[in-house]
């Protein structure tokens, strides 16, 4: 049967998930859209020629739209309020990162899930989808390199707009590594500190830009994260992981390497969208399989958008304090305990 998608927020990654669901993807239809700026859910219906009806806001989305789930693309602040209107209306969906803004927030809708009595929600951390991470995941369970140690990762974007404040290198950048670094060994955050290295001049006056960001997990595990927006060459995400007896790295995006004007090299991405295009597709297929396999959807759940935002208020927090910060979590119920 067709799962038929409203969408929410028909910005970049609004019209990316759409054309991937209806153009890609096998099992799901968009039939309604919404945006705060009508003209352009207009616009991205005619855009990817769809037959979906534009609607005035999220609730009249859900009340009107017979939709099986939703996909959350609005910004950050405004996804809470749509993930719990979705719950209450008893439907499926697929939010993307953050689940929430603030820990309290993301716990209401934990909250919110339970008391429905069955997992809706998905969180679109599609790192844990990409085949590199999968295979890393694979050689730590596998112990090819003994017991992990330390890992050394690098988030690196060319530019950021204006907009882009000290804070959202963690909420909104750091955010990927944060949910699937601990999913990649599996262990728990202890604590976090952040510093800050000499600025870069393309940062803006409001920005802290590199970063450096230390998590050290319940184990021991020290992981070093570089989160560096302004890096101006492309974008670019490393990760290797140390472990007793050796160390494994995230395979490099695959590209033909060229001879040509006296040089030899090979082209990198500029753009995020193109270096997860495949885990974006997978982890929208999985939800829509899982969910008519097994009426649950089977990625990231409510509670990992949960320890995301715990972490990234420590990671804040600690941005301010310049010292280390504890990550205190709940314990984990056990409604959420089957999952990936
Ligand atoms: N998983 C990833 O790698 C990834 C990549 C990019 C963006 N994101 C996330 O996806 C979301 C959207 O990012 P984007 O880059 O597409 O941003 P964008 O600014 O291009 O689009 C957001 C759209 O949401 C609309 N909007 C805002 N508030 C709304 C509301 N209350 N109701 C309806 N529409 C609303 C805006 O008008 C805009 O059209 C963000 O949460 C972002 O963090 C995730
Ligand atoms: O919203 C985007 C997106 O999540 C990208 O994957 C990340 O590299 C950017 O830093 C962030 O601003």
């Amino acid at each position: 049967m067709t799962m038929k998608f409203g969408v929410i927020g028909t910005g970049a990654l609004g019209m990316d998930h759409m054309r991937r669901i209806q153009q890609t993807l096998n099992g799901g239809e968009v039939v309604a859209v919404t945006d705060i700026n009508p003209e352009a859910a207009k616009q991205a219906v005619a855009d990817l020629g769809l037959n979906a009806k534009v609607f005035p806001d999220d609730r009249t989305l859900l009340a009107e739209g017979n939709v099986d789930a939703i996909v959350i693309t609005s910004w950050g602040p405004a996804h809470k309020a749509s993930v719990l209107a979705g719950i209450e209306a008893g439907k499926y969906v697929f939010c993307e990162k953050p689940l929430a803004t603030t820990a309290e927030d993301c716990l209401r809708i934990v909250e919110a899930e339970m008391k429905h009595g069955k997992r809706l929600v998905q969180v679109g951390f599609m790192r844990r989808y990409d085949s590199g991470y999968i295979k890393l995941k694979e050689a730590i369970e596998n112990k090819f390199i003994g017991e992990p140690l330390m890992i050394r990762a690098a988030h690196r974007n060319p530019e950021v707009g204006d907009s882009y404040l000290t804070n959202m290198a963690i909420t909104d950048t750091l955010i990927h590594e944060i949910d699937v670094l601990h999913w990649l060994v599996n262990d728990d955050y202890k604590a976090v500190q952040v510093v800050y290295p000499k600025k870069t001049k393309y940062a803006s006056d409001h920005l802290h830009d590199p970063q450096i960001i230390t998590l050290k997990t319940e184990s021991g595990i020290i992981i070093t994260a570089e989160v560096f927006v302004n890096c101006k060459y492309g974008y670019d995400i490393q990760c290797e992981v140390i472990g007793e007896e050796g160390i494994v790295t995230l395979p490099e995006v695959q590209s033909v390497t060229f001879r040509k004007d006296a040089k030899y090299g090979v082209n990198l991405l500029m753009d995020w969208k193109q270096r997860f295009i495949e885990a974006y597709d997978v982890e929208l297929q999985d939800f829509i399989d899982s969910i008519q396999k097994t009426g649950e959807p089977g990625g990231p759940t409510s509670w990992d958008g949960y320890i995301a935002a715990v972490t990234a208020d420590a990671c804040v927090k600690a941005q301010e304090s310049g010292g280390w910060e504890p990550v205190t979590l709940k314990e984990k119920p056990d409604f959420y305990r089957t999952n990936q």
